[in-house]
């Protein structure tokens, strides 16, 4: 399995806009391909035209017709060469030119991989801020309303998916909710999908949710339509669940719901108010040159030491930073001290590019400033990296540094993460919060903002309260850049704690 190589479409907001044009371009070729149909029916219709009418001419007093030389001359050309031709010309294939374009632009497209990590992403938005489909389909997202809506097919879709992986209840209300929108029409039909079939599998949902009578009520439904087609295996499938009732008395299971973890409260915003602002302060003394320009610091924590800067990164660092990474993003990996090497896991969606601290201005311009920041040498540290999340896209719970023996290949030569700085280089309409369950505290990515907190304790070894995670994005395009800061080389910029 080839994970490294594998990239994916919806893993960053950067380069869908492609898609729209895509999917234009699939419908510019669509109506090319209708054109000539329609050259084609024009052609057709015309000569029907013109042989009905001699043929009613013929038909209302044939023996007449046929006693004039010049129309039987006329008749006979007519079934002798005419229809040869219309032979030929029926068979001649429409729209292989459109066919052929279409095949081309197929390595554009969605993958199957795709369609699944998109439904992912929403079954995660779903959990994380408790979306309910209902509202979903009607362009309420987390409370507000959008212009925007899903169809029975989509709702269909996501239904057939989540019930391929047995999730059945959350497939239960797509599936129900696309039974409920169903009108006939002809992407339906194209799909070759009738109302039925989706109560089939619905009655399918509520059977492996052991709702035995619900099922058996939606599969009479099914029955009883006037549109059904006669379906010997659902009348099968009935009778066997009847028996099964009628046998076994199953009880309803009931379903209890798992109390949201801190994490999900914080993505909720459930900790901003609880915020432990200690204060906000002008730093002017971490570095000589914060005199002149003193830093605008709000202390969130000090143990775990978790500061937010303001207006550390100018709207012109920003777009350059952007414009820079747009062309070279790719699926961000996490290191797996176990495999030694960096790896797609599902618990990171986004897309990053990393930038060496002299690539040009920007990046000098920008670490230098997190020097100022944070005091620390930046020598030996890591890249900058930049990052853009993409549909419902996040960085579930975990710890930056690694933890592992100092002698290990990823520590030995620069140590662990002493600290991480990251900034927020957009506003993000709704989620995408950095949250810390363990201390409460959550930050809301504003932009130009940048956080700075401490992984390490003053023994070097990783704290545990710097648990922290990006939640799932659910409006919004969040782009950030982060600096991970190595320890080794802070030996004279930080004190000496002994014990
Ligand atoms: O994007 C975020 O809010 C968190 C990012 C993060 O934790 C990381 O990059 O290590
Ligand atoms: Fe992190």
């Amino acid at each position: 399995q080839n994970a490294q190589n594998f990239d994916s479409l919806t893993t960053s907001i950067a380069g869908l806009e492609q898609l729209i044009e895509t999917e234009a371009y699939l419908i510019q070729n669509l109506e090319n391909y209708a054109k000539e149909l329609e050259e084609k029916l024009l052609v057709i219709r015309s000569l029907i035209t013109n042989l009905r009418a001699e043929n009613d001419k013929a038909q209302k007093n044939t023996g007449y017709y046929v006693s004039i030389p010049t129309n039987v001359l006329s008749l006979v050309r007519r079934l002798q060469k005419d229809w040869t031709y219309l032979d030929i010309f029926m068979k001649e294939s429409v729209g292989q030119e459109q066919t052929k374009a279409l095949h081309e632009y197929w390595s554009n497209l969605p993958t199957e991989n795709d369609w699944g990590e998109a439904v992912n992403a929403i079954s995660r938005l779903q959990d994380t801020y408790e979306l309910k489909t209902e509202d979903l389909i009607k362009g309420i997202i987390n409370g507000k309303q959008y212009d925007t809506k899903l169809s029975a097919l989509d709702c269909y879709a996501m239904g057939f998916e989540l019930f391929g992986r047995k999730e059945y209840i959350s497939a239960g209300f797509w599936l129900y909710s696309a039974i409920s929108m169903y009108e006939e029409n002809a992407l339906l039909r194209l799909h070759d999908l009738s109302r039925e079939k989706i109560m089939e599998l619905y009655a399918e949902t509520l059977l492996k949710q052991s709702r035995y009578q619900d099922a058996l009520t939606m599969m009479n439904v099914v029955l009883s339509l006037p549109s059904s087609k006669p379906n010997s295996e659902l009348q099968r499938r009935k009778n066997a669940v009847e028996l099964h009732i009628k046998t076994n008395d199953p009880q309803p299971v009931t379903h209890t719901k798992n109390p949201p973890t801190g994490y999900q409260l914080g993505c909720r915003g459930a900790f901003s108010n609880q915020l432990s602002k200690l204060y906000c302060v002008y730093n002017t003394t971490t570095t000589a040159f914060l005199k002149l320009a003193p830093l605008k610091m709000e202390i969130l924590s000090l143990d775990p030491y978790l500061v937010i800067f303001h207006d550390v990164m100018s709207d012109e660092e920003i777009a350059t930073l952007q414009r820079m990474a747009q062309p070279v993003l790719r699926r961000a990996t996490v290191y797996s001290e176990e495999r030694k090497l960096s790896e797609v896991v599902a618990g990171r969606t986004s897309k990053f590019a990393w930038f060496y601290d002299g690539t040009n201005e920007v990046t000098a311009r920008v670490n230098k400033r997190i020097e100022d920041m944070t005091g620390f040498e930046l020598e030996g540290s890591e890249m900058l990296q930049v990052m853009n999340y993409g549909l419902g896209g996040h960085y579930a719970t975990h710890y930056d540094f690694f933890n592992v023996s100092m002698t290990a290949d990823i520590v030995a030569m620069q140590g662990d993460r002493k600290a991480t700085v990251l900034f927020y280089m957009t506003d993000v309409e709704q989620g995408g919060a950095t949250v810390f369950p363990n201390i409460k505290t959550a930050v809301f990515p504003k932009k130009g903002t940048a956080v700075v907190w401490y992984n390490l304790n003053n023994r070097f070894e990783g704290d545990y309260k710097t648990l922290h995670a990006g939640c799932p994005v659910i409006v919004g395009s969040k782009w950030v850049t982060n600096k991970w800061i190595r320890e080794r080389n802070q030996m004279f910029r930080l004190p000496c704690y002994k014990g």
